[in-house]
């Protein structure tokens, strides 16, 4: 979703019926990419400030959660900076946590659907008037070695209301490395997850279906593995 066309592969993601659900895909940095000549040129310059707006939004928070983790903010802001990002259009999706640093939401037409899954247990999501919903995604479990956790979330349809649902997925930048924050883990607190490049983590990523949180399990480190960074 946040990797150049050729390297996604979002049919893996269908659950649905592709009458009940349909997906946009962008990508505003890249080139080439068959949807974006079919935007006229002001939806193109509106979804470009949009987009560069929520960049601006993901540094704020990104700021925030290095505050709150005792991170470096140089670490966690280099490794999402030139991050590519694209929003996507989606009615109905299994139940997933996202593969992103952050994902911004913004539900276009009010109608519910979005779900998270707290203590085992699916609940409604609230939106405010003109607010975004942030979830934090798997690459921010990995970052934060474990001190956050990324969120199991689905979305649902009926067949009566159309529901749609744009999100920007914040990834790091694809030739940098995903793995936990060196400025968070040490010989006392020792790395939860490996290291890997982001094009490895995103190609084993949509190579598989979206499961609950079963990719980032694949990431953890087992017993006698782990290593101080
Ligand atoms: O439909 C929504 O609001 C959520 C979409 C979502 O979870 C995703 O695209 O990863
Ligand atoms: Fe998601």
């Amino acid at each position: 979703m946040t990797n150049p066309i050729h390297r996604r592969k979002p049919h893996l993601m269908l659950e649905l019926p592709s009458s009940f659900r349909s997906s946009l895909y962008l990508s505003l940095s890249l080139s080439p990419n068959p949807v974006k000549h079919t935007l006229t040129h002001n939806a193109r310059l509106t979804l470009e400030s949009y987009f560069s707006e929520l960049q601006k939004l993901s540094i704020t928070l990104f700021g925030l959660m290095a505050e709150a983790l005792k991170m470096d903010k140089i670490e966690i802001e280099g490794m999402f900076e030139d991050g590519l990002q694209s929003p996507e259009q989606v009615i109905g999706l299994t139940p997933h946590s996202d593969a992103t640093g952050i994902t911004i939401l913004l539900q276009v037409n009010g109608v519910k659907g979005l779900q998270i899954k707290k203590d085992g247990v699916w609940l409604p999501v609230k939106f405010l008037p003109d607010a975004f919903v942030v979830n934090l995604g798997d690459i921010m479990e990995i970052l934060s070695n474990g001190l956050y956790y990324s969120i199991e979330h689905r979305a649902t349809v009926n067949s009566t209301t159309e529901r749609i649902s744009i999100a920007m997925f914040i990834n790091p930048k694809i030739e940098g490395e995903v793995g936990p924050a060196l400025s968070v883990t040490n010989s006392k607190n020792w790395p939860l997850f490996k290291r890997v490049l982001q094009e490895e983590y995103s190609r084993d990523f949509f190579s598989r279906k979206l499961n609950g949180k079963f990719f980032l399990e694949q990431m953890k480190i087992k017993a006698g593995q782990g290593q101080p960074n």
